[in-house]
C-alpha cells in the first residue's frame, strides 16, 4: 500500500504497518463523499422538507421515537446550558411541531451529531432518496478502490456520524449506483462519538478484532487521533472542500488524496490460502503463517491457466487453514512486505514478491501424467474433491467486466453479497453437482455455477444465501526468482533476482478477511479453496469446448497487456490484475524454475515427485510456484468467480447498544441486537444479471487482440492485462504443468519451514512477512504440503461453518447480525 504525502520514509514505514490491516473503516463526509454534498444538498433538502415531514409523520410510530430522542436531547442540552437550546413541549399541537422544527434547525446550524438529530435526518432524507431527488455523492475513486480492497481481502466498514440508515441511503442510492455491497457493515454514533477513542474500542469489540487490524480513514484529525489512541491506524483523507490539514496533522498521520493511494499488497498468506485442487496452482512460499485456503476465482484460474501455458510456476503454500482475522483464525495480514516488494512491486506489481524461499521451481509443460499425479495427491491431501479442472469463463473478463458493470449498474440494496455460509458436504457423492450462484462481491460478476465434485464438495446454495464454494481468488502468486524475469512487464519490479508476481490474493484473503470482518466469524475451510475447481462444472460444459479450441489457438497479447497496469494508482487495474493472477491457484508450495529456457518442475509438495519440463523462452526462475493442471484437461479454464451472493438478507446491522450523542454518549456501551437486513434480490434477478455480465464479457473480449505470446512473461502479461479483457477464445492454452519442488532448493526450507508453519499456526498474529523475515525463509513445496495437510485439518475443525456477518451498529445501539448471512469467506470478501 502506498500513501502519498509527506516524508517518503515515514510513509513507507506506515505503509508497512498498514499493510497488515484487514479492516478498513471509513468516514463518509469529507472522505467518501464531499462535504459540499452534505452541506449544500443533503442538509438543505432536510431543512426544506423538515416541516412538511413533521406534519406528515407526526403520528407515525417511527417519528414518535424520534421525538422522544429530540426531547431528551433538548433537556440534556438545557441541563448543559447550551446557548440557544429550543425545548420541545410535551403536547402534540402546532407548538410542538414548531418547536421540533426550531430545535432541529438549531442543531443543524451547529452541525451537531446527536443521535436524535441524525436519526430524524435519516428519516427525512429517506424520502428524497426513494423518490430520486437525492443521489448520494461518492468520489469516483471510492467504489473501485473499495472493490480492490475487498478483492485483496479487506473488509470495509463505515463509521459516520450519520445514522446507519442515512449511510445506507447514501450508498444505496449513490450517483454510482447501489454500493452497499462494498461494505461489510456500518457504524454510527451508536458506538460513541467519533472524536472519542472509546468509540473505536467499541468498534474493535464489535468486530472482535485487534485494534491494529483496523485502518480508519477520515478527514477529521480529531477523529484520527481518537482512533489512533484506541490503537487503530489512522489515515487522513484530503478532499476538495475539506478543511485544510495542518502540518502537524500531516506529520502525525499518513495522508491520502484518493483511495487509490491506499493500495494493499498481496499477502503471501493469502496466496497460501489457496490450496486447491485447481489445475493451476501457484504457490507462494513467502508466507509462513497458516492461511485459509481459497478456491481460485475465475481470475485465479485464468492466471493459473496462463501460468500453465507459460509454464510459470508460482508457489504458494497451500493449505494452512487458519485465517487470522479479527476474531477468527483468518489471517489477514499482508505478507508481501519484503523490501523489494514494497519498493518495487506495490501496486503495479500487484503484489509481486521476492521470494526468499529456497527451492527453485521450474514450471514446465508437463505431461498429463505428472499433473494428474499431482492432482491426485492434492486430492488426497485436501480431501476435497477431485481435481477435475473446473472450467469457467475467462475470469479476467468477467472480473473486470463485472467491476465496471458493478460500478455502473447498481444492485438493489437487497442484493447484498456478504457472508455466505460455506457448507462442505463431505459426503457428497462424486460427480454430484450443486448449483451455486456466485456473485462477485465486488459486484463485478455474478455467475451461476454447478459444482461437481468427486469427493467433497462444498455445498452452496445461492438461493439460500449460502455459498458453497469459497472463492479462491486471490491467492495467486507468481513468483519468479533468480534469473528471473518478471512475469509480466507490468509486474516487473526490477527487484533483481527475486521477482514475484502474485495476483489476486484478494479472494483468498478476502475469504479469511471476510470471515473476520464479518465480524467474528471466520472459519475457513481450506477445502473451500477447491471449490472453484470443483464448481463451474456446468460452465465448463458450456465453455470448455469452446475454450479448449480457442485457447489452443489463441494467445494473449502480451504487448497489449503491458502497461495496462499502473501500479499504485489504478486500483481497478490492480484489482483486475489481481483477479487474473488470482486465477492461478496456489496449492502446495512448489517451486518452479526456469533456466535457460528450461522449466523444471520440481517437487510436488504432496507427491514429492519431481518432474522436469523443458520450455523455451525465458529464463525464469520462480521460486515457490506450483502450477498444477489436471492431467489431460489442459485447456480447461477454471473458474469463475465464486463469489457468492447471499440472496437473502445477509447483512446484519450490528447496532451498538446504545446511541449516544457526540456530546453525551461517549464511553457508553451498547448492547447489540440483531436487526433485520434488507431484502435481498431474487436469485432470478441475479441470474439475469449474470447473463448480462457474460454478455458484457463477451463484448469486451473482442477488444483483445489475439497475439501469440512468445514467452512466459508475455503470457502472463497478457493474462494479467486488465484494461483489456481477453475473450475466452483468446485465453491462452493451458499446458499441463506438473509442479515439483526443487529438491536442491527445498532443503533449505523444508524442515524449518514446516516447523515454522506449525509454530506459526499458533501465532496467528504473526504475519507471514514477519515470519519470513524472522526465518529468512520462504515456505517450500514441502511446506506447502504440510500446510495443506495440516491446514486442512485445522480448517476442517473450525471451518465447515464459515460465517461472515455483515454488521451495522447504529445509533440506536442495535447490533444486527444476520443469522442467515453465511457467506463463504470469499464471497464475503468478494462482496465487499
Ligand atoms: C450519510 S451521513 C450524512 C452526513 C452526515 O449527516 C454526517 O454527519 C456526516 O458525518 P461524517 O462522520 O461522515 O463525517
Ligand atoms: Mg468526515
Amino acid at each position: 500500500m502506498s500513501t502519498m504525502t509527506v516524508g517518503e520514509k515515514r510513509i513507507k514505514h506506515i505503509d508497512d504497518s498498514l499493510q497488515k490491516a484487514s479492516i478498513i473503516l471509513v468516514d463518509i463526509e469529507g472522505t467518501t463523499t464531499s462535504i459540499s454534498f452534505v452541506k449544500d444538498i443533503l442538509f438543505p433538502y432536510i431543512r426544506s422538507n423538515l416541516k412538511s415531514y413533521l406534519k406528515a409523520h407526526w403520528n407515525d410510530s417511527e417519528f414518535k421515537e424520534d421525538l422522544v430522542l429530540l426531547r431528551e436531547q433538548a433537556k440534556q442540552d438545557e441541563a448543559d446550558k447550551m446557548a440557544g437550546v429550543v425545548l420541545i413541549p410535551e403536547d402534540d399541537g402546532e407548538n410542538a411541531i414548531e418547536a421540533v422544527a426550531k430545535n432541529v434547525l438549531w442543531q443543524m446550524d451547529s452541525d451537531r451529531k446527536t443521535k436524535a438529530l441524525k436519526q430524524l435526518q435519516g428519516h427525512i432524507m429517506r424520502e428524497g432518496y426513494k423518490n430520486g431527488k437525492l443521489k448520494g455523492h461518492v468520489f469516483s475513486d471510492v467504489a473501485p478502490a473499495l472493490k480492490s480492497w475487498a478483492h485483496n481481502g479487506r473488509q470495509v466498514y463505515i463509521y459516520s456520524s450519520g445514522s446507519v440508515e442515512a449511510q445506507k441511503l447514501l450508498f444505496g442510492h449513490s450517483e454510482e449506483g447501489d454500493l452497499l455491497e462494498l461494505f461489510a457493515g456500518h457504524f454510527d454514533t451508536g458506538v460513541g462519538p467519533k472524536v472519542e477513542s472509546s468509540s473505536y474500542m467499541n468498534i474493535v469489540k464489535n468486530l472482535e478484532c485487534k485494534s491494529e487490524d483496523i485502518v480508519f480513514l477520515t478527514d477529521v484529525p480529531r477523529e484520527a487521533k481518537a482512533a489512533q489512541e484506541a490503537g487503530l491506524k489512522a489515515v487522513l483523507v484530503v478532499r476538495e472542500g475539506n478543511e485544510p490539514l495542518t502540518e502537524e496533522d500531516q506529520v502525525n498521520f499518513p495522508v491520502i488524496k484518493s483511495f487509490h493511494d491506499f493500495v494493499f499488497e498481496v499477502s503471501a498468506k493469502r496466496k497460501k490460502m489457496s490450496t486447491s485442487d485447481e489445475p493451476l496452482e501457484i504457490v507462494e512460499s513467502t508466507a509462513n503463517g497458516p492461511v485459509p485456503e481459497t478456491t481460485g476465482s475465475s481470475s485465479d484460474k485464468i492466471k493459473a491457466d496462463a501460468a500453465k501455458k507459460n509454464e510459470v510456476a508460482a508457489t504458494e503454500s497451500a493449505g494452512s487453514g487458519n485465517v487470522e482475522g479479527c476474531s477468527e483464525d483468518v489471517e489477514m495480514t499482508d505478507v508481501s512486505n519484503n523490501d523489494a516488494q514494497e519498493n518495487n512491486v506495490k501496486t503495479d506489481e500487484m503484489e509481486v514478491e521476492s521470494h526468499t524461499t529456497g527451492g527453485t521451481v521450474a514450471v514446465e509443460d508437463c505431461g498429463p501424467k505428472g499433473s494428474e499425479k499431482a492432482d491426485a495427491e492434492v486430492k488426497t491431501e485436501l480431501a476435497s474433491g477431485d481435481l477435475e479442472v473446473s472450467k469457467t469463463d475467462s475470469p479476467a473478463h468477467e472480473s473486470k467486466t463485472g467491476m465496471e458493470k458493478e460500478s455502473r449498474e447498481p444492485r438493489s440494496e437487497t442484493d447484498e453479497v456478504k457472508c455466505s455460509k460455506v457448507e462442505i458436504d463431505e459426503k457428497k457423492p462424486k460427480g454430484e453437482v450443486s448449483k451455486t450462484t456466485g456473485v462477485d462481491v465486488k459486484g463485478i460478476s455474478v455467475s451461476t455455477q454447478d459444482t461437481k465434485t468427486d469427493s467433497e464438495v462444498p455445498k452452496s446454495d445461492s438461493g439460500d444465501g449460502k455459498a458453497g464454494s469459497g472463492r479462491s481468488e486471490g491467492n495467486l502468486a507468481c513468483t519468479e526468482s533468480g534469473s528471473s524475469k518478471v512475469a509480466s512487464g507490468e509486474q516487473e519490479t526490477g527487484l533483481g533476482d527475486a521477482k514475484t508476481s502474485s495476483v489476486d490474493e484478494g479472494a483468498a484473503k478476502a475469504n479469511s478477511d471476510n470471515a473476520k470482518a464479518g465480524c467474528n466469524v471466520a472459519k475457513v475451510d481450506t477445502r473451500d479453496t477447491n471449490v472453484d475447481s470443483r464448481v463451474a462444472e456446468k460452465e465448463m460444459s458450456q465453455t470448455e469446448k469452446k475454450m479448449e479450441t480457442e485457447i489452443e489457438n489463441d494467445g494473449v497479447d502480451a504487448g497489449d497487456t503491458k502497461g495496462t497496469d499502473k501500479v499504485g494508482t489504478d486500483a481497478v487495474a490492480v484489482e483486475e490484475k489481481d483477479q487474473v493472477m488470482g486465477a492461478m491457484k496456489t496449492e502446495s508450495s512448489t517451486k518452479v524454475e526456469k533456466k535457460d529456457g528450461t522449466c523444471v518442475k520440481k517437487v510436488d509438495a504432496e507427491s514429492g515427485e519431481t518432474t522436469k519440463v523443458k520450455e523455451e523462452g525465458e529464463n525464469i526462475e520462480t521460486s515457490e510456484a506450483s502450477a498444477v493442471n489436471k492431467g489431460s484437461e489442459v485447456t480447461k479454464l477454471e473458474s469463475e468467480i465464486t463469489f457468492h451472493k447471499a440472496s437473502d438478507k445477509q447483512s446484519v446491522d450490528l447496532s451498538p447498544s446504545q446511541t449516544e450523542s457526540n456530546e453525551s454518549a461517549s464511553g457508553k456501551n451498547k448492547s447489540t441486537e440483531i436487526a433485520d437486513a434488507e431484502p435481498s434480490r431474487s436469485t432470478a434477478e441475479s441470474d439475469a444479471k449474470l447473463g448480462t455480465a457474460d454478455a458484457s464479457l463477451e463484448e469486451s473480449s473482442t477488444k483483445v487482440s489475439p497475439k501469440q505470446p512468445s514467452t512466459v512473461n508475455e503470457m502472463l502479461q497478457g493474462v494479467c492485462k486488465l484494461s483489456e479483457t481477453p475473450s475466452k477464445a483468446q485465453l491462452p492454452a493451458i499446458p499441463k504443468i506438473v509442479i515439483d519442488t526443487c529438491a536442491e532448493n527445498e532443503g533449505e526450507n523444508t524442515d524449518e519451514d514446516v516447523k515454522n508453519e506449525k509454530e506459526k499456526g499458533g501465532d496467528e498474529s504473526k504475519t507471514a512477512e514477519d515470519t519470513t523475515k524472522e526465518n529468512g525463509l520462504a515456505s517450500t513445496a514441502e511446506n506447502g504440503k504440510d500446510d495443506i495437510s495440516e491446514g486442512n485439518n485445522e480448517v476442517e475443525d473450525k471451518e465447515q461453518d464459515v460465517k461472515v456477518k455483515k454488521l451495522s451498529v447504529d445509533s440506536s445501539g442495535n447490533t444486527d447480525k444476520s443469522k442467515d448471512d453465511d457467506i463463504s469467506p470469499v464471497a464475503a470478501a468478494a462482496s465487499s
